[in-house]
Protein backbone atom coordinates (compact mmCIF):
# COMPACT_ATOMS: atom_id res chain seq x y z
CA UNK A 1 0.00 0.00 0.00
CA UNK A 2 1.65 3.41 -1.08
CA UNK A 3 1.57 5.87 1.91
CA UNK A 4 -0.95 8.82 -0.04
CA UNK A 5 -3.61 5.57 0.39
CA UNK A 6 -2.76 4.38 3.97
CA UNK A 7 -2.75 8.07 4.49
CA UNK A 8 -6.59 8.62 3.04
CA UNK A 9 -7.81 5.12 4.35
CA UNK A 10 -6.77 6.79 8.36
CA UNK A 11 -8.07 10.37 7.39
CA UNK A 12 -11.41 8.33 6.15
CA UNK A 13 -11.87 6.49 9.49
CA UNK A 14 -10.77 9.41 11.38
CA UNK A 15 -13.04 11.78 9.86
CA UNK A 16 -16.24 8.10 10.48
CA UNK A 17 -15.28 8.60 13.78
CA UNK A 18 -15.64 12.29 13.82
CA UNK A 19 -19.15 11.67 12.12
CA UNK A 20 -20.21 9.34 14.81
CA UNK A 21 -19.22 11.22 17.87
CA UNK A 22 -21.15 14.09 16.30
CA UNK A 23 -24.14 12.03 16.00
CA UNK A 24 -23.56 10.58 19.77
CA UNK A 25 -23.68 14.35 20.92
CA UNK A 26 -26.48 15.25 18.86
CA UNK A 27 -28.31 12.06 20.56
CA UNK A 28 -27.48 13.04 24.13
CA UNK A 29 -28.26 16.52 23.16
CA UNK A 30 -31.40 15.50 21.72
CA UNK A 31 -34.10 18.37 22.38
CA UNK A 32 -36.57 16.98 24.57
CA UNK A 33 -39.16 19.09 23.38
CA UNK A 34 -39.52 16.93 20.06
CA UNK A 35 -39.33 13.44 21.71
CA UNK A 36 -42.44 11.62 21.33
CA UNK A 37 -45.65 11.50 19.50
CA UNK A 38 -47.46 14.52 19.15
CA UNK A 39 -50.77 15.25 20.13
CA UNK A 40 -52.55 15.02 16.98
CA UNK A 41 -50.11 11.88 15.82
CA UNK A 42 -51.76 10.37 18.63
CA UNK A 43 -55.47 11.19 17.26
CA UNK A 44 -54.85 10.34 14.16
CA UNK A 45 -53.56 6.51 15.03
CA UNK A 46 -56.73 6.33 17.38
CA UNK A 47 -59.02 7.46 13.98
CA UNK A 48 -57.57 5.26 12.01
CA UNK A 49 -57.78 2.26 14.13
CA UNK A 50 -61.64 3.28 15.30
CA UNK A 51 -62.39 3.14 11.61
CA UNK A 52 -62.32 -0.59 11.77
CA UNK A 53 -65.16 -0.70 14.10
CA UNK A 54 -68.53 0.84 14.59
CA UNK A 55 -67.73 -0.30 18.47
CA UNK A 56 -66.78 2.42 21.05
CA UNK A 57 -65.63 0.34 24.26
CA UNK A 58 -65.10 2.28 27.28
CA UNK A 59 -63.07 -0.56 29.15
CA UNK A 60 -59.36 -1.24 27.96
CA UNK A 61 -57.50 -4.28 28.79
CA UNK A 62 -53.88 -4.89 28.19
CA UNK A 63 -52.92 -8.53 28.36
CA UNK A 64 -49.59 -9.57 29.80
CA UNK A 65 -47.22 -12.16 28.91
CA UNK A 66 -49.00 -15.40 27.85
CA UNK A 67 -52.70 -13.84 29.27
CA UNK A 68 -53.66 -13.38 25.77
CA UNK A 69 -56.64 -16.07 26.94
CA UNK A 70 -58.64 -13.08 27.99
CA UNK A 71 -59.38 -12.98 24.78
CA UNK A 72 -61.22 -16.35 24.07
CA UNK A 73 -63.93 -14.46 26.10
CA UNK A 74 -64.98 -11.68 23.65
CA UNK A 75 -67.65 -12.10 21.54
CA UNK A 76 -67.68 -11.23 17.82
CA UNK A 77 -64.25 -9.94 17.97
CA UNK A 78 -63.16 -7.53 15.25
CA UNK A 79 -59.18 -7.64 15.25
CA UNK A 80 -56.71 -4.85 14.18
CA UNK A 81 -53.00 -5.90 13.96
CA UNK A 82 -50.19 -3.10 14.93
CA UNK A 83 -48.95 -3.59 11.77
CA UNK A 84 -51.60 -2.13 9.90
CA UNK A 85 -51.69 0.86 12.19
CA UNK A 86 -48.81 3.76 10.49
CA UNK A 87 -46.44 4.86 13.46
CA UNK A 88 -47.18 1.87 15.44
CA UNK A 89 -44.88 -0.28 17.63
CA UNK A 90 -44.49 -3.77 16.90
CA UNK A 91 -44.60 -6.67 19.58
CA UNK A 92 -41.57 -8.66 19.24
CA UNK A 93 -41.92 -10.74 22.79
CA UNK A 94 -43.41 -14.68 22.86
CA UNK A 95 -46.67 -14.40 24.32
CA UNK A 96 -48.02 -11.10 22.91
CA UNK A 97 -49.35 -11.21 19.68
CA UNK A 98 -49.60 -8.16 18.53
CA UNK A 99 -52.58 -6.79 17.74
CA UNK A 100 -56.26 -4.78 19.48
CA UNK A 101 -59.58 -6.87 19.68
CA UNK A 102 -62.99 -4.67 19.69
CA UNK A 103 -65.66 -6.68 20.60
CA UNK A 104 -67.69 -7.52 23.82
CA UNK A 105 -68.41 -9.43 26.83
CA UNK A 106 -71.47 -10.36 27.84
CA UNK A 107 -72.34 -7.57 25.57
CA UNK A 108 -70.07 -4.94 27.43
CA UNK A 109 -67.96 -3.28 25.13
CA UNK A 110 -64.36 -3.60 25.25
CA UNK A 111 -60.71 -3.03 23.68
CA UNK A 112 -57.97 -5.62 24.55
CA UNK A 113 -54.33 -4.55 23.14
CA UNK A 114 -52.62 -8.25 23.21
CA UNK A 115 -49.13 -7.51 23.21
CA UNK A 116 -47.73 -4.60 25.28
CA UNK A 117 -44.53 -3.47 24.86
CA UNK A 118 -41.77 -3.38 27.13
CA UNK A 119 -38.64 -1.23 27.55
CA UNK A 120 -36.12 -4.11 27.06
CA UNK A 121 -37.40 -4.62 23.43
CA UNK A 122 -35.23 -0.99 22.63
CA UNK A 123 -38.41 1.22 23.28
CA UNK A 124 -38.15 4.31 24.82
CA UNK A 125 -39.81 4.48 27.70
CA UNK A 126 -42.00 7.37 26.28
CA UNK A 127 -43.09 4.75 23.60
CA UNK A 128 -43.68 1.33 25.41
CA UNK A 129 -46.66 3.32 26.55
CA UNK A 130 -47.87 5.29 24.13
CA UNK A 131 -50.75 3.12 23.15
CA UNK A 132 -52.41 3.87 26.32
CA UNK A 133 -52.82 7.53 25.37
CA UNK A 134 -54.25 6.09 22.01
CA UNK A 135 -56.33 4.28 24.06
CA UNK A 136 -57.53 7.67 25.75
CA UNK A 137 -58.26 9.08 22.35
CA UNK A 138 -60.48 6.26 21.30
CA UNK A 139 -62.59 6.78 24.32
CA UNK A 140 -61.66 4.34 27.32
CA UNK A 141 -61.87 5.93 30.80
CA UNK A 142 -61.38 2.57 32.56
CA UNK A 143 -57.88 0.44 32.03
CA UNK A 144 -57.21 -2.76 33.41
CA UNK A 145 -53.60 -4.22 33.45
CA UNK A 146 -52.87 -7.36 33.56
CA UNK A 147 -48.75 -9.30 33.65
CA UNK A 148 -47.02 -11.99 34.48
CA UNK A 149 -44.49 -11.13 37.30
CA UNK A 150 -42.44 -13.21 39.68
CA UNK A 151 -43.23 -13.38 43.42
CA UNK A 152 -40.72 -11.87 46.21
CA UNK A 153 -43.31 -12.00 48.66
CA UNK A 154 -42.33 -15.52 50.22
CA UNK A 155 -46.32 -16.73 51.49
CA UNK A 156 -47.23 -16.23 47.80
CA UNK A 157 -47.26 -19.33 45.34
CA UNK A 158 -46.66 -20.14 42.02
CA UNK A 159 -50.31 -19.79 40.29
CA UNK A 160 -51.63 -16.87 43.07
CA UNK A 161 -52.95 -13.83 41.54
CA UNK A 162 -52.15 -10.35 42.91
CA UNK A 163 -54.34 -7.09 42.81
CA UNK A 164 -51.64 -4.61 42.66
CA UNK A 165 -52.29 -1.95 45.87
CA UNK A 166 -49.51 -0.01 44.26
CA UNK A 167 -46.94 0.11 42.49
CA UNK A 168 -42.41 0.76 42.73
CA UNK A 169 -41.49 2.57 39.15
CA UNK A 170 -37.52 1.72 39.87
CA UNK A 171 -36.91 2.61 36.23
CA UNK A 172 -39.12 6.29 37.20
CA UNK A 173 -36.78 6.58 40.83
CA UNK A 174 -33.84 6.22 38.61
CA UNK A 175 -34.59 9.47 35.67
CA UNK A 176 -36.08 7.01 33.29
CA UNK A 177 -40.11 8.16 34.24
CA UNK A 178 -42.28 7.37 31.19
CA UNK A 179 -43.89 11.08 31.49
CA UNK A 180 -39.92 12.64 30.35
CA UNK A 181 -40.18 15.26 27.76
CA UNK A 182 -42.09 18.42 26.97
CA UNK A 183 -45.57 17.75 28.54
CA UNK A 184 -48.53 18.90 26.70
CA UNK A 185 -51.20 19.92 28.53
CA UNK A 186 -54.10 18.41 26.38
CA UNK A 187 -52.96 14.88 27.41
CA UNK A 188 -52.69 15.75 30.99
CA UNK A 189 -50.70 18.10 33.72
CA UNK A 190 -46.73 18.33 33.93
CA UNK A 191 -46.70 17.41 37.40
CA UNK A 192 -48.65 14.09 37.98
CA UNK A 193 -49.28 12.62 41.71
CA UNK A 194 -49.00 8.54 41.30
CA UNK A 195 -50.27 7.76 44.46
CA UNK A 196 -53.61 5.87 44.95
CA UNK A 197 -53.25 4.96 41.20
CA UNK A 198 -55.00 1.72 41.26
CA UNK A 199 -59.21 1.98 41.94
CA UNK A 200 -60.03 0.59 45.59
CA UNK A 201 -63.54 -0.54 44.44
CA UNK A 202 -62.33 -1.88 41.24
CA UNK A 203 -59.89 -4.13 43.85
CA UNK A 204 -62.61 -4.96 46.01
CA UNK A 205 -64.65 -5.61 43.13
CA UNK A 206 -62.04 -8.18 41.31
CA UNK A 207 -61.87 -9.72 44.98
CA UNK A 208 -65.22 -10.43 45.81
CA UNK A 209 -65.54 -12.26 42.45
CA UNK A 210 -62.79 -14.46 42.53
CA UNK A 211 -63.20 -15.27 46.08
CA UNK A 212 -67.36 -16.19 44.83
CA UNK A 213 -65.82 -18.46 42.29
CA UNK A 214 -64.08 -20.51 44.43
CA UNK A 215 -60.27 -19.12 43.61
CA UNK A 216 -60.19 -17.02 47.39
CA UNK A 217 -57.42 -18.74 48.40
CA UNK A 218 -54.96 -18.10 45.64
CA UNK A 219 -55.94 -14.62 45.65
CA UNK A 220 -53.28 -11.63 47.39
CA UNK A 221 -53.12 -8.02 47.46
CA UNK A 222 -49.69 -6.25 46.66
CA UNK A 223 -47.08 -4.14 45.88
CA UNK A 224 -45.69 -4.59 42.19
CA UNK A 225 -42.23 -3.58 41.15
CA UNK A 226 -41.18 -2.96 37.67
CA UNK A 227 -37.42 -3.47 36.50
CA UNK A 228 -36.09 -2.50 32.63
CA UNK A 229 -35.50 -6.48 32.11
CA UNK A 230 -34.54 -8.42 29.88
CA UNK A 231 -32.67 -10.11 32.95
CA UNK A 232 -34.46 -12.14 35.89
CA UNK A 233 -33.29 -10.23 38.63
CA UNK A 234 -30.14 -11.96 40.74
CA UNK A 235 -30.94 -12.77 44.21
CA UNK A 236 -29.60 -10.16 45.60
CA UNK A 237 -31.45 -7.68 43.33
CA UNK A 238 -34.24 -9.58 44.53
CA UNK A 239 -33.63 -9.37 48.25
CA UNK A 240 -32.96 -5.34 47.63
CA UNK A 241 -36.14 -5.45 46.01
CA UNK A 242 -38.17 -7.21 48.27
CA UNK A 243 -36.44 -5.02 51.24
CA UNK A 244 -37.90 -1.91 49.07
CA UNK A 245 -41.71 -3.78 50.19
CA UNK A 246 -42.00 -5.27 46.75
CA UNK A 247 -44.34 -8.40 47.08
CA UNK A 248 -43.93 -9.17 43.25
CA UNK A 249 -41.32 -8.16 39.96
CA UNK A 250 -41.82 -7.64 36.41
CA UNK A 251 -40.66 -5.79 33.80
CA UNK A 252 -43.76 -3.75 32.54
CA UNK A 253 -47.24 -2.09 33.65
CA UNK A 254 -45.41 0.99 35.66
CA UNK A 255 -45.41 2.86 32.39
CA UNK A 256 -48.91 2.17 31.43
CA UNK A 257 -50.50 3.00 34.80
CA UNK A 258 -48.47 5.96 34.77
CA UNK A 259 -49.93 7.57 31.43
CA UNK A 260 -52.84 6.26 32.61
CA UNK A 261 -53.29 8.12 35.12
CA UNK A 262 -51.93 10.92 33.54
CA UNK A 263 -54.36 10.71 31.66
CA UNK A 264 -57.19 10.80 34.21
CA UNK A 265 -58.20 7.08 33.51
CA UNK A 266 -59.40 4.57 36.13
CA UNK A 267 -57.03 2.18 36.96
CA UNK A 268 -56.72 -1.76 37.88
CA UNK A 269 -53.74 -3.95 37.85
CA UNK A 270 -53.19 -7.43 38.20
CA UNK A 271 -50.50 -9.94 38.22
CA UNK A 272 -50.02 -13.47 37.68
CA UNK A 273 -47.52 -14.74 39.83
CA UNK A 274 -45.54 -16.92 37.46
CA UNK A 275 -42.43 -18.37 39.79
CA UNK A 276 -41.11 -17.52 42.74
CA UNK A 277 -38.29 -15.18 42.63
CA UNK A 278 -35.32 -17.16 44.07
CA UNK A 279 -34.09 -15.18 46.92
CA UNK A 280 -31.30 -17.62 47.72
CA UNK A 281 -27.72 -16.49 46.95
CA UNK A 282 -25.85 -19.36 45.61
CA UNK A 283 -28.58 -21.13 44.52
CA UNK A 284 -28.53 -22.60 40.67
CA UNK A 285 -32.21 -22.43 40.07
CA UNK A 286 -32.68 -20.58 36.87
CA UNK A 287 -36.63 -19.50 35.92
CA UNK A 288 -36.91 -19.06 32.33
CA UNK A 289 -39.44 -17.54 30.01
CA UNK A 290 -41.15 -20.71 29.34
CA UNK A 291 -41.71 -20.92 33.28
CA UNK A 292 -43.77 -17.23 32.35
CA UNK A 293 -45.79 -19.08 29.65
CA UNK A 294 -46.49 -22.00 31.18
CA UNK A 295 -48.12 -20.83 34.44
CA UNK A 296 -49.96 -17.76 32.28
CA UNK A 297 -51.55 -20.96 30.04
CA UNK A 298 -52.55 -22.99 33.18
CA UNK A 299 -54.43 -20.25 34.76
CA UNK A 300 -56.02 -18.91 31.79
CA UNK A 301 -59.48 -20.31 32.68
CA UNK A 302 -59.34 -19.24 35.95
CA UNK A 303 -58.30 -15.60 34.76
CA UNK A 304 -61.19 -15.64 31.79
CA UNK A 305 -63.78 -16.87 34.08
CA UNK A 306 -62.89 -13.96 36.35
CA UNK A 307 -62.53 -11.42 33.70
CA UNK A 308 -66.31 -12.21 32.37
CA UNK A 309 -67.83 -11.19 35.47
CA UNK A 310 -65.84 -8.43 36.50
CA UNK A 311 -66.40 -6.51 32.92
CA UNK A 312 -69.94 -7.49 33.43
CA UNK A 313 -69.89 -5.19 36.67
CA UNK A 314 -67.65 -2.58 35.84
O1 LIG B 1 -45.15 -7.90 32.20
P1 LIG B 1 -45.55 -8.85 31.14
O2 LIG B 1 -45.70 -8.21 29.81
O3 LIG B 1 -46.77 -9.64 31.52
O4 LIG B 1 -44.34 -9.89 30.96
C1 LIG B 1 -43.53 -10.45 32.00
O5 LIG B 1 -43.03 -11.67 31.51
C2 LIG B 1 -41.81 -11.43 30.77
C3 LIG B 1 -40.75 -12.33 31.31
O6 LIG B 1 -41.05 -13.67 31.13
C4 LIG B 1 -41.45 -9.98 31.01
O7 LIG B 1 -41.84 -9.19 29.91
C5 LIG B 1 -42.28 -9.65 32.22
O8 LIG B 1 -42.56 -8.25 32.35
N1 LIG C 1 -38.44 -13.84 38.52
C1 LIG C 1 -39.19 -13.12 37.71
N2 LIG C 1 -40.24 -13.69 37.20
C2 LIG C 1 -40.99 -12.99 36.36
N3 LIG C 1 -42.11 -13.35 35.73
C3 LIG C 1 -42.48 -12.28 35.00
N4 LIG C 1 -41.64 -11.27 35.17
C4 LIG C 1 -40.70 -11.68 36.02
C5 LIG C 1 -39.55 -11.07 36.56
O1 LIG C 1 -39.22 -9.93 36.32
N5 LIG C 1 -38.84 -11.85 37.41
Amino acid sequence: MTRSSLDWKFRSSENLRFEERKQRMAAINTDLSVIGYTYEDIQNMAQSILKNTELRPKIGIICGTGLGGIADIVENPITVSYDTIKGFPVSTVKGHSGKFVFGTIKGKEVLLMMGRFHYYEGYPMWKVAMPVRVMKAMGIEVLLLTNAAGGLNQDYKTGDIMILKDHIDLPGLTGECVLIGKNDERFGPRFVATNGAYDVELGKKFLQIATELGHGSIMREGIYIMIGGPTFSSAAEARVLRMFGADAVGMSTVPESVVGRHSSMKIFGVSLITDMVDLDVGSQFQVTHEDVLRTANERALILQDIFVKFVQQI
